[in-house]
């Protein structure tokens, strides 16, 4: 199992964002992305986890092995958080929640309605989620948005053994999460403008 992309080309809003992108993430491999705001990697985030389609290229991993946390949470407001957990581990065909709980923290909360958790809360509840899904890819999009300097290291610890046991992550973020990770920049993959042929700019001279 590895995550592997084949000269991929990503848009949004019908526009191409990314061009050209290629890469392997192998088990036990954690791979950063980097690049300025708006250039695309929650564009490419969403493309590999299945949410969107890519303009061109390939996407060689299946797509039941991904799980996807992205900017919004995907928390049901009404359950508890053992209950949110309970449903992902029904969802997702696991069963035993108690490491989840344990590796973010969350057993002083298990009780707690989910819509009464504050912003960091919300998110360590979120991140607990990808433990219950069992899935060997992780696509995270800016994950330590809200957390503290505590939970990220939360966050970190759950990303290493993730790793060790031979899982892969792919993760946007701006801040160092101190991991052993390859970094990929994509600025110089942005998508270069529709060039309009001569005769299409005539009418215009
Ligand atoms: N719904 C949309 N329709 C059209 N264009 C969009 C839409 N959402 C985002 N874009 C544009 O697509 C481009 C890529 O956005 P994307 O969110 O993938 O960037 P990003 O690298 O994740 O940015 P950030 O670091 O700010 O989160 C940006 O130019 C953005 O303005």
């Amino acid at each position: 199992m590895h995550l592997n992309v084949q000269d991929l080309s990503v848009a949004r809003g019908g526009i191409a964002v990314l061009e050209g992108l290629s890469f392997t993430v192998n088990p036990g491999q954690a791979l950063i992305l980097r690049g300025p705001n708006g250039i695309g990697k929650t564009t490419l985030l969403r493309s590999l986890a299945g949410l969107q389609p890519a303009l061109n290229g390939e996407i060689n991993a299946p797509n039941e092995s991904i799980a996807y946390a992205a900017h919004s949470d995907g928390i049901k407001h009404v359950l508890t958080v053992r209950e949110n957990l309970e449903f992902w581990a029904d969802v997702f065909g696991t069963n035993d929640i108690a490491p989840a709980l344990n590796a973010f923290e969350l057993e002083p909360l298990a009780n707690r309605p989910a819509g009464a958790l504050s912003a960091g809360q919300k998110r360590r509840l979120g991140l607990a989620r990808l433990l219950v899904t069992a899935r060997p890819i992780w696509i995270l999009d800016e994950p330590t948005v809200s957390l503290d300097i505590h939970a990220v290291e939360m966050f970190a610890n759950a990303i290493r053994a993730h790793l060790v046991g031979g899982g892969i992550a792919l993760i946007a973020t701006h801040i160092d999460l101190g991991l052993e990770a390859d970094i990929l920049d994509i600025t110089s993959f942005k998508a270069k403008p529709v060039a309009m042929k001569d005769d299409a700019m005539e009418g215009f001279l």
